[in-house]
């Protein structure tokens, strides 16, 4: 036993002895020939810029680096040569003057795992398919017209979430979970139909996958060393995941190809506005099974989430600021008394109820970095060189809190869009939640209408306050970092009803 123990002892001290020392020869082999690289920390040996990040959240460290080192900086997180942007200057240059050349994402274990290979949209290398995927979401999936089809789906999925939260009035409620159900209930029948009978365990399986996906993966960090994937215990769990959501979706693909072929055969075909996005999906002769389970999946990971955590902060922001959240209600009351019942065709009335959701955008992106892009070819931004395959993150959690754009920043204050017309194209960079350029999200109008609506229902309906006596100058505003920026702590509230 003890020359067991002695032998792995000395195995694993040589695999760390050759992996430090070839480590250091690459180090000082690439400082050689070191380009003029933007402002960065100290790098150490191996590890680079790594224990930089340790300390407090990733975004709030970078913009603490980025204050020293300036808003176009250069880190080593591992193996991974990595490009902080942090202002709206240098990211107009790296998302509109630069587009092309940053249009790529770099490839990450768990997108390469539960994208089948990065078929999905998201993470899809820039090119003919991505292109052909692109088209496929602007033109069918997530155009205004598709979007507002599924008005019925939404209507009837957030009458659920009023009905329930109405019979648990005076009680505490978990916010949060309400909210995030629903908005995955909502994806899962918009994207696979409300007949699937398995959309709750699928949803399941989607949630663990992003929880298990958040943050930076040791694997990715060294990607030349293949083994180090297995000692984080991410790559076997999310290959659990994986399988469980693929027979999940393939069901569903075999059950509607044979509805489909049924159909032709009694000779009525679906009516487009009964389609789900599988149908459409479907409709797509050049997309293999795959390619449709990683765009059904792109659906739930882009839009589910962060769509719901829009709403959560929302809520928190106006219980922290009542004269905010009577400013909405009132607004909100007004506007759907006069039409006797809540309608989506009357949101572009609730003028303030919007800047509530821009402002909540502002302060709390959702996709604290964008998705990462990645440098496709060696390009000069502000006079540095930017190396090939860069992995470049943009803080836009930062640049929307710029107190050169932005006065009193950290300040929730909506009224600030009153005089500021600022849209979410992704034209100004000081206001970039959604991104910008040829990969910005597609999916907009779909997450602002579920936004704005559920918004405007919750504010309609009820009114709301703290549990147990919780002052509103207490309720913890923490974030916590991962494929979202969530709210670390859930949110519960006191519901009472207001308009039944
Ligand atoms: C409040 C809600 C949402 C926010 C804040 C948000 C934000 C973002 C951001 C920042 C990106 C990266 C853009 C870039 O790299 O420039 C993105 C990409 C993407 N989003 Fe969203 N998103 C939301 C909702 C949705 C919804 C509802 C869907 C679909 C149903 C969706 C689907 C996607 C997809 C497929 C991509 C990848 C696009 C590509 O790489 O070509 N998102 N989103």
């Amino acid at each position: 036993m003890d020359h067991q123990i002695l032998y792995f002892t000395s195995i694993f001290s040589l695999i760390t002895f050759v992996f430090i020392a070839h480590r250091i020869l690459l180090t000082k082999k690439s400082n050689s020939s070191t380009p003029n690289l933007p402002p960065g920390p100290l790098k150490l040996p191996i590890i680079g810029n790594i224990h930089n990040l340790v300390g407090s959240l990733p975004h709030h460290k970078l913009r603490e680096l980025s204050t020293n080192y300036g808003p176009l900086m250069h880190l080593k997180l591992g193996e991974v040569s990595t490009i902080v942007v942090s202002s709206a200057e240098n990211a107009k240059q790296v998302l509109k003057t630069h587009d092309l050349v940053f249009a790529s994402r770099p490839e990450i274990l768990a997108t390469k795992i539960m994208s089948y290979n990065s078929l999905g949209m998201s993470f899809a290398p820039y090119g003919e398919y991505w292109r052909q995927l692109r088209k496929i979401c602007t033109l069918e999936l997530l155009s205004s017209k598709r979007v507002q089809s599924f008005q019925p789906v939404r209507g009837e999925e957030l009458t659920n979430l009023i009905k329930s939260i109405a019979s648990k009035e005076g009680s505490p409620i978990n916010f949060t979970k309400e909210v995030l159900s629903t908005i995955f209930i909502i994806t899962s029948r918009v994207a696979l139909g409300k007949k699937c009978k398995e959309n709750q365990k699928f949803i399941n399986v989607v949630k663990q996958s992003m929880r298990v996906a958040g943050g930076f993966e040791l694997g990715d960090l060294f990607p030349s060393y293949a083994w180090l994937q297995h000692i984080s215990g991410l790559k076997p769990k999310l290959e659990k995941l994986h399988k469980q959501a693929d027979m999940i979706m393939q069901n569903i693909i075999d059950e509607n190809r044979e509805v489909r072929k049924s159909r032709v055969n009694e000779d009525h075909p679906k009516e487009v506005e009964e389609e789900d996005l599988i149908d459409v999906l479907l409709n797509q002769e050049c997309l293999s099974d795959n390619s449709i389970k990683a765009v059904i999946l792109d659906m739930y990971g882009g839009g589910s989430e962060s769509s719901a955590v829009t709403i959560t902060w929302a809520v928190a922001e106006m219980i922290k600021n009542p004269r905010i959240m009577e400013k909405v209600q009132a607004e909100v009351r007004e506007v759907f008394d006069k039409e006797k019942i809540p309608n989506e065709r009357d949101m572009e009335k609730l003028k303030y109820l919007k800047n509530v959701v821009k402002e909540t955008l502002r302060l709390h992106p959702p996709g604290a970095f964008l998705l990462p892009r990645e440098c496709g070819e060696a390009c000069v931004i502000n006079g540095y060189d930017i190396p090939y395959k860069s992995k470049v993150i943009v803080n836009v959690w930062a640049i929307s809190r710029d107190p050169s754009f932005w006065s009193d920043p950290d300040r929730f204050y909506p009224e600030r869009f009153d005089e500021n017309s600022v849209d979410y194209k992704g034209n100004t960079f000081d206001f970039i939640p959604f991104g910008s350029g040829r990969r910005m999200c597609p999916g907009v109008t779909f997450a602002l209408v579920s936004v704005e609506f559920a918004l405007a229902l919750l504010m309609y309906h009820f009114d709301w306050k703290l549990p147990n006596g919780v002052k509103k100058e207490d309720l913890d505003m923490s974030e916590s970092f991962g494929v979202t920026l969530t709210m670390k702590e859930d949110l519960y509230l006191i519901p009472s009803i207001y308009h039944p």
